[in-house]
């Protein structure tokens, strides 16, 4: 027989299935609110100016195509770190971050999850929000970690519960890790306020837990980047050391060029230089080195005053019009005559709304409507555009009056 007989069809990605039935369906109103990318209001993929330029000043110069560093190229390792922790951090300062190039946010939290794997020696459990984003679980189990959950979610509510996670947090053994999201929670869109945070945060130094953040959406969650970067800030501020895995894909558009970024805040520099050694050595033998187009582009428009000026108008445009849309879906649903609470909607940031739609609403709205979602009730908001947020309002009312 052949030699891969042995090998069964995988179930598809729950995500990318949605946006196979949405291309079969010939329904002219039809609606993507499945994939997690950002549409201008014409539902058109947005090339940001920035970036244009960024491009444009590339070719100008001639810019080569050698190989980056195995860490990605310098500036880029820079610019992305001081983003994060901010430009006059001590930890930067002191030269005791680790941050080097990954594939975007995914590369970046399997190159964590590696390393963590192999050098971090307190136990090897990971505890990720419930729910989290649906890669999450595979990036860390394939490094070979074990996963488990804290509550985060309130059904009830469609908002945060916080006096779960806090009890969950409580119970998980010291040393182990919890992965955090910084702002923009992938999928519920559920952020803990400002002084949660300060209370996870001090529970958590109790708790000798290990804080790895996963910030995707920085910029991109409120219109500014110091207010979604809130969290890892105090947490540095607290005395936390802690992993990082960065994204420029939804904040920059660079969804293909893979631009992202891992970090680890060590004790001192020395012991910086000892983890970069290590880090390199399980870079080298995946990739060796990091897709440099897209990081090339990031660095430029993050240390060019003017192009980061373009960029901070840009971005902050971009969470603008999620924002406008989640006014007007839930205008549309008052206009409609819901009787239903729909604060939520409005409450929750970032890319994706919790609708808290059941699997069969969810069902009668994508067979009746044509309105394509995840199972889960999640709706990238970022899909909806002005001329279709009423459709949507109508269908939704229509599947849970
Ligand atoms: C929380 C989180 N971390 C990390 C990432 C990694 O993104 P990337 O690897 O593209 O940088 C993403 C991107 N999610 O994709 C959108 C979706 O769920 O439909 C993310 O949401």
């Amino acid at each position: 027989s052949s030699t891969w007989a042995n090998v069964e069809m995988g179930p598809p990605d729950a995500i990318l299935g949605v946006t196979e039935a949405f291309k079969r369906d010939t329904n002219p109103k039809k609606m993507n609110l499945g994939v997690g990318a950002y549409r201008d209001d014409n539902g058109k993929p947005f090339i940001l100016e920035c970036v244009k330029e960024a491009e444009q000043m590339m070719l100008r110069e001639c810019v080569d195509h050698e190989y980056a560093p195995i860490s990605g190229p310098p500036e880029f390792c820079k610019e992305a770190a001081k983003l994060a922790f901010g430009d006059n951090s001590p930890v930067i300062s002191e030269g005791r971050n680790v941050t080097v190039q990954g594939v975007s946010g995914t590369g970046s939290l399997r190159l964590g999850g590696e390393f963590f794997s192999k050098w971090y020696n307190k136990n090897k459990l990971f505890y990720l929000p419930s729910p989290s984003w649906g890669n999450h679980t595979p990036i860390f189990k394939h490094s070979g970690l074990e996963v488990k959950s804290y509550r985060y979610y309130d059904p009830g509510t469609c908002g945060y519960d916080f006096r779960g996670a806090m009890e969950d947090i409580s119970n998980i053994p010291e040393g182990s890790t919890i992965v955090l999201h910084a702002c923009a929670h992938n999928p519920t869109g559920v952020d803990p306020k400002p002084e949660q945070w300060k209370e996870m945060s001090a529970l958590i130094k109790k708790k000798k837990l290990f804080p790895f953040f996963d910030m995707a959406y920085q910029g991109f969650a409120s219109g500014n980047i110091d207010q979604d970067a809130f969290a890892v800030r105090q947490f540095l501020e607290d005395g936390h050391q802690m992993a990082l895995a960065q994204s420029f894909a939804k904040n920059m558009g660079l969804y293909g060029e893979r631009a992202g970024a891992f970090s680890i805040v060590c004790g001192t520099k020395e012991e910086a230089d000892r983890v970069m050694s290590q880090v390199k050595i399980l870079i080298r033998p995946i990739y060796s080195n990091p897709p440099v187009h897209g990081s090339r582009i990031a660095a430029r428009v993050l240390s060019n005053p003017d192009l980061r000026t373009i960029w901070l108008g840009e971005v902050k445009g971009m969470a603008d019009r999620i924002i406008n849309m989640r006014n007007r879906l839930r205008e549309g649903l008052a206009k409609e005559g819901s009787s239903h609470n729909w604060q939520h909607i409005t409450d929750q940031i970032g890319m994706f709304c919790f609708t808290g739609l059941k699997p069969d609403q969810v069902e009668k709205l994508t067979s009746d409507y044509s309105v394509y979602l995840t199972k889960d009730g999640r709706i990238s908001v970022a899909g909806i555009t002005s001329s279709t947020v009423d459709y949507l309002a109508h269908g939704i009312h229509q599947v849970t009056k």
